[in-house]
């Protein structure tokens, strides 16, 4: 029976090296699929994994409907047994309903792949309405990790390396793009937008890898030993995870 399957995680946690290989495994034993994807940071009609694996694919617009899109393909006489789904956190719910349809209707397996919430944390419309009607949410065994070595939960947007909780809901942008912002006061700059990915507390403190590093600095210039038992201990990469400095 097939089955409405939603990939899910944060950025960077293999989302789309997964597509690819499921894509890869199921055409390798004579299944035939469509590779859908939108807004690929790589660009229109692509897939892209940073692992460096990339490959075409049909972009979404708005005006996709899953349904023709499918039957047209059979109408064909082309085999369609799934179809692969990436960056499906920008499709539209209707969309996501055109997924299930043809799932229940006609016996394609539909995997999603996307990131369930955005930079302010609320769910993106199309994840909402794919976590409402999937047969199975899979979270991805990968885990992103936060700056201070715990598991990332959630996606932070920076501009011009500053941690921002307001802006448009879809910013096309990559996890290495944050930006030292002493280094963007130029004129005639535009901002960079980047995203990093954080644990929940340090998404709620606000407290990016640079924020981290620069307090971390701070610290070594106090005059005197900060109480060890304010480092968290979890073994943090940056600077601020070393014993002795303040606890963020
Ligand atoms: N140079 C590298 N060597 C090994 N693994 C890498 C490298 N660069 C990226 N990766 C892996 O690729 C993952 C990101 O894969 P990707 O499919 O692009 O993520 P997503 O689609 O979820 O944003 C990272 O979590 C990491 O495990
Ligand atoms: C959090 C967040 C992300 N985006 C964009 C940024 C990337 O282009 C994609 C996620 O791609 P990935 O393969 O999972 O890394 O989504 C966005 O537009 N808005 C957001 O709030």
């Amino acid at each position: 029976m097939a089955e409405l399957v939603f990939f899910s995680g944060t950025m960077d946690c293999g989302k789309s090296t997964l597509a690819l290989q499921m894509d890869h495994n199921h055409r390798a034993r004579g299944r035939g699929g469509v590779r859908f994807s939108r807004n690929d940071r790589a660009g229109k009609s692509r897939i892209s994994s940073r692992l460096g694996l990339q490959t075409d694919a049909v972009e979404v617009g708005d005006g996709t409907d899953f349904w023709e899109e499918v039957m047209r393909r059979r109408t064909q006489g082309q085999r369609v047994d799934y179809l692969i789904c990436d960056e499906a956190q920008f499709y539209s719910p209707e969309q996501v309903e055109q997924l299930a349809k043809v799932v229940d209707e006609i016996d394609v397996d539909v995997f999603a792949f996307g990131i369930t919430a955005d930079f302010r944390t609320r769910l993106f419309p199309g994840s909402q309405r794919l976590i409402e009607l999937a047969d199975r949410v899979q979270v991805l065994q990968v885990e992103a990790l936060c700056w201070c070595g715990r598991r990332a939960t959630h996606n932070a947007r920076t501009v011009d390396g500053v941690m921002v909780t307001e802006g448009a809901q879809v910013v096309v942008g990559d996890v290495d793009m944050a930006m030292d912002p002493a280094a963007t006061v130029e004129s005639g700059h535009v901002p960079v937008v980047g995203y990093e990915t954080l644990c929940r507390r340090h998404f709620m403190r606000r407290v990016t890898a640079h924020g981290a590093n620069l307090m971390a600095e701070q610290d070594q210039l106090l005059p005197f030993e900060v109480d060890a038992c304010l480092w968290h201990g979890t073994g943090g990469t940056g600077a601020a995870g070393a014993p002795g400095g303040t606890a963020i």
